[in-house]
């Protein structure tokens, strides 16, 4: 990063030295009260969303990462050691830098005795996010970052104390968030001796076959390398998804990564967002039992009005800035197809049989701008094949992952010396004092 820094610092010095004035374009009404859609109002550096391609990080799209990304040992898909560095540098690392960066992160991944303490004390009936959330905010007060500006360090410095922060908090997160999965699955049983050995961090394996590990479904490859890609890919989305654009806002403040991380996360906890993915399950199981195994295009034809009717959306479907299939949708798709045992399981195929239905109805009904399904279609759906049935809990993995792309963002805000957000808001009579003149 100290090589690779400076020449970003260069560029964007040259851009605001030679096109500071320029207009990237126009802000409109609609803008404003349309909770900002369209307007190119932030710099996000390691990906951009194309409406009709889908993503692209650093220009690679997902079918490029998943030939160039290295994957684990003896494994297929991209991890998320891979992706990160990708993210953070904008090169493609080597093998051997995943395993340096997969081995720091085994080494930083325990917990200490005062976080296990505090997410062993949590009420385990409350929602997994919100325990999530708390016990990640905690970490702050081993903040590399905090304790550095309360010295008070040079502002050229801070890049180097948020780095280290996140990816102290990128090894810590599998536990955390297993720990919340054993406290759910095991009431009663938090802080238990048969808790501290379950949850041990292997220094021989990588980030994700640790937290497989830490789950107790350690046994399951299929699991551990859908979690790998579905980590890596759910990592970032451009900037202005409300889990990323809060964990930038946060720390624009300076506040540090724990802090901001904490925040994303509990944005990334509502059902529009990251929590659609809990959301869909629960909206396939339902239609299933409605519809039953092998149903026919016109029963689920008719289970979507319904859905559509009773005024709520189809979760899994739409996007604020897609305009096509998402392109992880497809990835986490093809990873069934390739399986014959996903394949032919009833849930998969349900969402398989709706992808290719609720378009055109969404089509006829009429509001939605992109009727295609976003990643949350699938991704809970798997899960739930694969046996974690704990609906409530799959936003966590999702949050396991985003910090790889939010908390890249942070050390490129904090080494591109970015200032604190702050946005003109005006009030409807100030819009209609300025429209009307
Ligand atoms: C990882 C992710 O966060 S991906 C997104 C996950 N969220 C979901 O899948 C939830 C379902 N989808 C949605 O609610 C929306 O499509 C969002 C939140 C993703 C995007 O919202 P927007 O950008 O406002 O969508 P859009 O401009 O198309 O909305 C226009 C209208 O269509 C409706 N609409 C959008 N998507 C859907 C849907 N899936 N089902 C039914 N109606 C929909 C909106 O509610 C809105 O209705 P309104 O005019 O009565 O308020
Ligand atoms: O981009 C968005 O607004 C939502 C999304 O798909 C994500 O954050 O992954």
């Amino acid at each position: 990063m100290a090589e690779i820094i400076p020449k970003k610092q260069a560029q964007l010095k040259q851009l605001r030295a030679e096109h500071g004035q320029a207009k990237l374009g126009d802000v409109t009404v609609e803008n404003v009260i349309g909770g900002m859609r369209g307007l190119k109002g932030m710099l996000w550096e390691a990906s951009v969303l194309d409406p009709n391609e889908g993503i692209r990080f650093h220009g690679y799209t997902i079918p490029d990462c998943q030939k160039v990304l290295a994957p684990a040992p003896g494994g297929k898909e991209i991890i998320p050691e891979s992706m990160l560095w990708l993210l953070l540098t904008g090169e493609i690392p080597s093998e051997a830098q995943v395993r340096a960066l997969s081995k720091e992160f085994a080494e930083n991944g325990t917990l200490d005795e005062k976080t296990v303490k505090l997410i062993d004390g949590l009420e385990p009936t409350m929602h997994p996010m919100t325990q999530f959330g708390i016990a990640v905010a905690s970490l702050n007060m081993n903040s590399s970052f905090a304790a550095a500006y309360e010295k008070g360090i040079k502002k050229t410095e801070y890049w180097n104390y948020v780095l280290e922060d996140s990816l102290d908090l990128i090894a810590k997160l599998p536990s955390i968030a297993a720990r919340i999965y054993y406290n759910i699955r095991n009431p009663g049983k938090a802080g238990s001796s048969d808790s501290a050995g379950s949850l041990a961090v292997n220094p021989r394996l990588d980030l994700v076959g640790n937290y497989v590990e830490q789950m107790g479904l350690g046994g399951n490859q299929s699991l551990t390398e859908y979690l790998r890609l579905y980590i890596a890919l759910h990592g970032d989305h451009e900037g202005g998804n409300v889990s990323a654009h809060t964990a930038h806002l946060v720390g624009s403040a300076l506040s540090d990564p724990y802090l901001s991380y904490s925040a994303a996360l509990f944005g990334l906890a509502g059902p529009l967002h990251g929590l659609a993915n809990q959301e869909v399950l629960r909206w396939i199981l339902d239609m299933q039992k409605s519809v039953g195994d092998n149903a026919s295009p016109e029963k689920i034809t008719e289970y979507l009005w319904s859905t559509l009717n009773s005024g709520r959306v189809v979760p899994g479907y739409g996007h604020g800035v897609l305009r096509s299939p998402d392109p992880r949708f497809i990835a986490l798709q093809q990873f069934c197809d390739a399986r014959p045992e996903l394949s032919s399981s009833p849930v998969i195929r349900l969402v398989k049989q709706v992808s290719e239905i609720a378009p055109q109805v969404l089509k006829e009904h009429g509001k939605t701008k992109n009727p295609y399904p976003n990643v949350d279609a699938t991704s809970g759906c798997l899960l739930y094949h694969y046996g974690l049935t704990e609906f409530k809990y799959y936003t966590v993995i999702f949050g396991v992952s985003r910090a790889i792309g939010a908390l890249t963002q942070l050390v490129w805000d904090r080494a591109l010396g970015l200032p604190i957000e702050r946005p003109k808001s005006l009030s409807m009579d100030a819009i209609q004092k300025l429209v009307s003149k």
